[in-house]
């Protein structure tokens, strides 16, 4: 049975004070959330320590965004795996389209966050994806088994979350058709040695098009951006039916 993961990515939105208001409205809203899923906020570093006691007795798991891969060392502005896990972090992201084009992220380098994710007991959620110019150019599947290729060296893939996240339908408000985001995560599914790692959907989910998006059969959740900053919306996403 693959398990079930929404996911709300906030990037660099929500001050702890913010944060904070966001989780009155949204911790309520989990009364009658099924059980069937894990429901996750990956927060900016400045946040986590304040969600990690906020969200105690609560069935939100905590995540961050990035994670350095040595344990400590000299690379001001990063932050490492042994720091994460001290304060409750669960999951963290690596490797988000935003990283890789603003940040140098290669996927050399998101191997070795990977691997530093799993040496610490965090479970990484891998984005991957396409640009439009890639799609245009009928390079998708290409592109991506690429990615895997070289992200998934050495990786513990019974400890893993990947995320299909088309570049071209982050923040565009134009979703990835339900259907085409699920033949692309059977594409990546054939990819991996453990058939039971959760694949994930981002770019633009919304509450009107998650039902859908759930539906589909290949698809194990979602990775949320701007949906996930107000708690009725991402309430909606998490309540999906
Ligand atoms: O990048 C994303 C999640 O990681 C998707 O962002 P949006 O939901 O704002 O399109």
């Amino acid at each position: 049975m693959r398990k079930i993961v929404i996911a709300g990515n906030w990037k660099m939105f929500k001050t702890q004070a913010e944060s904070q208001e966001f989780l009155q409205g949204f911790l309520p809203t989990l009364e009658d959330t099924p059980q069937d899923r894990e429901v996750v906020l990956c927060v900016p570093f400045t946040d986590l320590n304040l969600l990690s006691k906020s969200l105690h007795g609560s069935r939100v798991q905590l995540g961050a965004q990035n994670v350095h891969w040595e344990d400590s060392g000299a690379y001001t502005g990063e932050i490492s795996g042994p720091m994460l896990q001290e304060i409750g972090v669960r999951y963290v992201i690596v490797g988000h389209s935003e990283r890789r084009q603003y940040f140098g992220e290669t996927d050399e380098t998101v191997n070795l966050r990977l691997k530093a994710a799993q040496r610490h007991g965090l479970t990484p959620i891998l984005c991957v994806g396409e640009t439009k110019q890639q799609r245009d150019a009928g390079e998708t599947e290409s592109l991506i088994i690429s990615q895997l290729e070289t992200d998934l060296v050495n990786i513990d893939q019974g400890n893993l979350v990947i995320a299909y996240e088309p570049i071209w339908a982050i923040g565009t408000g134009d979703t990835c058709e339900a259907s085409e985001a699920n033949r692309v995560i059977g594409v990546i599914r054939k990819q991996l040695k453990n058939p039971d790692v959760p694949i994930q959907y981002g770019g633009s989910v919304k509450p009107n098009n998650i039902d859908e998006i759930m539906a589909q059969p290949e698809i194990d959740g979602v990775l949320v951006g701007g949906a996930s900053l107000e708690p009725a919306s991402f309430a909606r996403i998490v309540n999906y039916k």
